[in-house]
């Protein structure tokens, strides 16, 4: 424990900014609200939920000052993996911005480093969003004003984020600032740019209108170069290094093109920073508390070079969205509404390279195994095939059901068995549902169910006149004319309905009459009076055919009596 408190330099006052200065270039005011400067977490993080929220009234305190809320800002953020010295360096940015325009704005040598907090150690420091609660105005060459605000984020990689919250942070971060330090060890990996590639996309989708490009400016940072006999040290060497890992050739391959192709047209500057090692003593040493007497000359003289070029009121960049420069107070607005978007279930959820390949393969499976389904179906009961009946078509869906789960079974997938199942109940639903589509299908094909509705009409129509006819026989006319309506409208209805079959028109209507006669039918009166009719006919048929038979026998045993 007091080893750890030894470890951590918490500099969580800062430098105390009550008082007023002022440098070339830059305006140093006292903070009424905020009167002690310090990091400010705007962005906290809920480790077991895995949310994040913002603190509104830190933010709005910070940015609403009447001071800067009506100036142009120009947001300057570091993100990166954990543990790379992110903080560690924007306590250099605060340095320089608190004593711009003296030569020896890097400090003394026996100056502990102060500001965002820092820390040796394996396990990771920052977490969320921090900004530095005083804003700094700086004059630019040209006259104007702009607000600067610096931004330390947490590193991603942590051992406790999911891709999702790294995601969520680094876009944020990156949809947030003008210039974006993207903090890299050592060199340039493949999937050092296939996550910047994700965490932009996933920046990409929560922004509304996209202005040609996205985002401002990337500055890639290379933290212990060890190669500057290949390149050198600095912006130019940083820049001929990223060109040649940037760059888009012909034969390469159509995953690596599109890394650096996404990559170019998000961002409207790019470029890369070389910087040396610290020394081991800034590695290594518990005990180290930033201290320039401790750090490597090599590593100051690059310091000295990189932080003008990202903070030098020449070189600062106003942050721009959707090709209009942003106030402070606009920027607050914005911040709220890039949380929500991020707070909401709109977005999809970045998954792990693993996880997603996992999906990708069972999803792939499922897909070809429901195609095999369709496929033999079309050929057992298809649209150009007859009607084919119920138990049969039942029994070959289970067949082919089977024989489907058995193709999924059998493609090789990973993710292990868990996932496996999980799709597998996913293709089953999948086919049942096909099949349901199949047997209405089937249905549609009766003859006699689609006849159902003209003949139910018919009926009805025969029934009305019967009944007219038998009314107007016995003088009772109200209900004979009554009966005469009826069939008049049941022959309508009959007219509409074959034209909305014939014409396509109408649909609503045709399903209306079809509901109404499958009510009538279900209700059992034309079925039943159908079938009271055959039977009566049945019965005079078979009675007179019985009949005549006797008939005969009788007259035969008259004509044997009287013999
Ligand atoms: N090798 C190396 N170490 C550095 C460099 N800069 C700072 N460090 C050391 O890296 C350690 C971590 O520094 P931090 O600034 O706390 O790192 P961070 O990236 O902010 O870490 P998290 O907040 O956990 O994401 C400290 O011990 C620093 O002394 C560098 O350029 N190279
Ligand atoms: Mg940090």
């Amino acid at each position: 424990m007091a080893e750890e408190s030894s470890l951590k330099h918490r500099h969580h006052t800062g430098q105390n900014c009550t008082d007023s200065r002022r440098h070339e270039g830059v305006e140093l005011t006292s903070d009424p609200q905020l009167d002690v400067s310090g990091a400010l977490q705007i962005v906290l993080s809920d480790e077991e939920q895995h949310r994040f929220s913002l603190d509104d009234e830190a933010l709005e305190r910070m940015l609403l000052q009447e001071r800067v809320k009506d100036l142009h800002a120009v947001v300057l953020s570091v993100a990166g993996a954990f543990r790379k010295g992110k903080s560690f360096l924007l306590d250099f940015l605060l340095r320089y911005m608190y004593s711009q325009g003296s030569d020896a704005w890097l400090g003394g040598d026996d100056e502990p480093l102060t500001g965002f907090t820092w820390r040796g150690g394996c396990e990771r420091e920052t977490t969320g969003i921090q900004a530095w609660s005083h804003v700094f105005v700086v004059e630019k060459p040209d006259g104007s004003r702009v607000a600067v605000l610096l931004l330390d984020t947490q590193g991603v990689f942590d051992s406790q984020s999911t891709i999702r919250d790294c995601a969520t942070l680094f876009a944020l971060s990156t949809m947030i600032s003008s210039v974006q330090v993207y903090n890299l060890s050592q060199n340039i990996q493949e999937d050092d740019l296939q996550h910047l590639q994700l965490f932009t996309e996933y920046g990409r989708l929560a922004m509304e209108e996209i202005y040609l490009k996205p985002f401002q400016s990337l500055m890639f940072l290379v933290r212990d170069w060890s190669y500057p006999y290949e390149h050198a040290f600095g912006l130019d060497g940083g820049n001929q290094f990223l060109e040649k890992r940037l760059q888009v050739k012909q034969n390469q391959h159509e995953e690596l093109q599109n890394v650096r192709k996404h990559i170019n047209s998000c961002f409207s500057k790019i470029s890369c920073f070389l910087l040396p090692h610290p020394g081991l003593k800034v590695a290594i040493n518990p005990h180290f508390d930033g201290r320039l007497q401790d750090i490597d000359d090599e590593f100051k003289r690059e310091l000295v070079n990189l932080v003008p070029l990202l903070l030098a009121p020449e070189n600062l960049v106003e942050k721009e969205i959707s090709g209009s420069k942003v106030t402070c107070g606009d920027l607050l607005q914005y911040f709220r509404a890039y949380m929500k978007i991020y707070q909401g279930e709109e977005l999809p959820h970045p998954k792990s390279m693993l996880q997603a390949t996992a999906e990708a393969n069972n999803l792939a499976a499922v897909s070809g195994a429901k195609d095999l389904y369709t496929r033999s179906m079309e050929q057992v009961c298809g649209g150009d095939r007859p009607y084919m009946s119920p138990v049969d078509l039942e029994r070959s869906h289970e067949e082919l059901k089977q024989s489907c789960v058995r193709q999924f079974c059998g493609v090789k997938k990973m993710g292990g068995e868990e996932l496996c199942r999980r799709y597998q109940e996913q293709l089953e639903q999948e086919i049942d549902e096909a099949y349901a589509s199949f047997l209405k299908h089937n249905h549609g094909k009766n003859m006699f169910l689609a006849a159902r509705t003209p003949a139910t009409l018919f009926l009805l129509m025969l029934l009305m006149y019967v009944s007219s006819v038998l009314t107007g026989f016995l003088g009772v006319s109200s209900v004979a004319v009554l009966c005469d309506l009826l069939m008049g409208l049941v022959l309508l209805s009959l007219c509409v309905w074959i034209y909305v079959r014939y014409s396509g028109e109408l649909r609503e209507l045709g399903c209306f009459i079809d509901r109404m006669t499958l009510t009538l039918w279900e209700q059992r009166t034309p079925r039943t009076v159908f079938s009271k009719l055959l039977e009566v006919v049945w019965c005079r048929v078979t009675r007179s055919a019985v009949k005549r038979p006797r008939q005969r026998l009788s007259s035969n045993n008259n004509l044997k009596k009287r013999n």
